[in-house]
Formats: C-alpha cells, sequence, structure tokens
C-alpha cells in the first residue's frame, strides 16, 4: 500500500477485521493487513489467526523476531491506530534500565539498523554451521571415550 494511502484506524473498526480471510493486527500501534502474508509465517498460520483483530505486540514480541522479521511486515502496513488509543511500549525496561524510558517503536522499526535479507541468510547459515561443528565434537569425544574405555 503506499504511503499516500495509508489512515489511521479505531481499535473498534481494526477488531472487525479477524479472520484468516480478512487479517489485520496492530504492532506497535501500526496496523498491518497480514491476510495474504500468514501462509509465508515461518512460525505457522494459527498463531497469527489468534492474533487477528488486536494488538500483537506482546506477543510477537515475547518471540523474539529477528530484524528480518520487522522488515517482513513493511509491506502489510496500512496505517496506524488512532492517536488517542495508541499505546507505549516500554519493552526493554525490565532487561535494561538505561533504556526504560524509550518507546520499542523507535528502537525496533529504525530501518538503517534493520538486517537485510543477505546479513539474516548468512547469520542463520553462521548459526546452523555452530550447532552442527559442536554435535560433531561432542559425538567424537563420546565416541573416543567408549573407544578408550574398551580398549582398558
Ligand atoms: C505479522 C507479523 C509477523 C511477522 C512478519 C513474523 C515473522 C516471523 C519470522 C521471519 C520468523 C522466523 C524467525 C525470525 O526470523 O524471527 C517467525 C517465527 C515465529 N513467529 Fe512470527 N511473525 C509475525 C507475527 C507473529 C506473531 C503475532 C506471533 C505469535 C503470536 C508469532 C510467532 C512466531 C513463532 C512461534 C515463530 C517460530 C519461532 C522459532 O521457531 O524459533 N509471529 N515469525
Amino acid at each position: 500500500m503506499s504511503r499516500s494511502s495509508r489512515r489511521d484506524f479505531s481499535l473498534v473498526e481494526i477488531k472487525k477485521h479477524d479472520q484468516p480471510t480478512d487479517l489485520w493486527m496492530v504492532l506497535y500501534n501500526k496496523v498491518y493487513d497480514v491476510t495474504d502474508f500468514c501462509k509465508y509465517h515461518l512460525g505457522g498460520i494459527e498463531v497469527l489467526y489468534d492474533c487477528g483483530g488486536s494488538d500483537a505486540t506482546e506477543a510477537f514480541e515475547d518471540v523474539g523476531h529477528s530484524d528480518f522479521a520487522v522488515e517482513m511486515l513493511q509491506p502489510y502496513l496500512i496505517g496506524q491506530v488512532v492517536v488517542d488509543e495508541q499505546k507505549e511500549y516500554h519493552k526493554f525496561a525490565k532487561e535494561d534500565d538505561s533504556l526504560g524510558s524509550d518507546v520499542v517503536e523507535s528502537i525496533k522499526f529504525d530501518d538503517s539498523k534493520s538486517e537485510g535479507f543477505t546479513e539474516y541468510f548468512l547469520r542463520r547459515v553462521q548459526e546452523s554451521t555452530n550447532v552442527m561443528v559442536l554435535s560433531v565434537v561432542a559425538l567424537s569425544s563420546f565416541v573416543l571415550l567408549v573407544l578408550v574405555h574398551l580398549s582398558r
């Protein structure tokens, strides 16, 4: 949706869009029409259906989504919650007091800091490689221990 056609929506209006064929959700006071996105969600369709028409910020944060996930959202942005009904999100207050008064939006949606697809892909490959190397080391140590034990 183009920037100019974005609108402000009341929570009552957003709530009406809670069906799989017409699914909106609120994240950090922004409204997303995720109807077409659901089938691509790596965390499954059902969790998104459960959040239809509501503020899914807390659930989204709880999963610890990557910057790539935040980037994925951008094409589905259709507007924002009307200013009077907007919330303030102080997510990092408990974990890091220095960020306590910051609104999450300013942290999560800073485009200059978000990870591109290539960085995301390389990071995921590196993470899987690390797990593989650790597994091989653990398995080799185990086999070595068994061999030492048998040779006694
Ligand atoms: C519509 C906005 C959303 C987008 C664009 C999105 C995107 C993603 C992406 C890209 C991943 C892969 C992991 C990552 O890169 O972070 C993921 C995983 C996941 N998402 Fe979402 N997500 C959204 C909303 C939600 C919501 C509202 C929930 C919970 C109610 C949720 C639950 C999960 C779960 C459980 C996983 C799997 C985590 C894992 O396997 O480690 N997602 N999502």
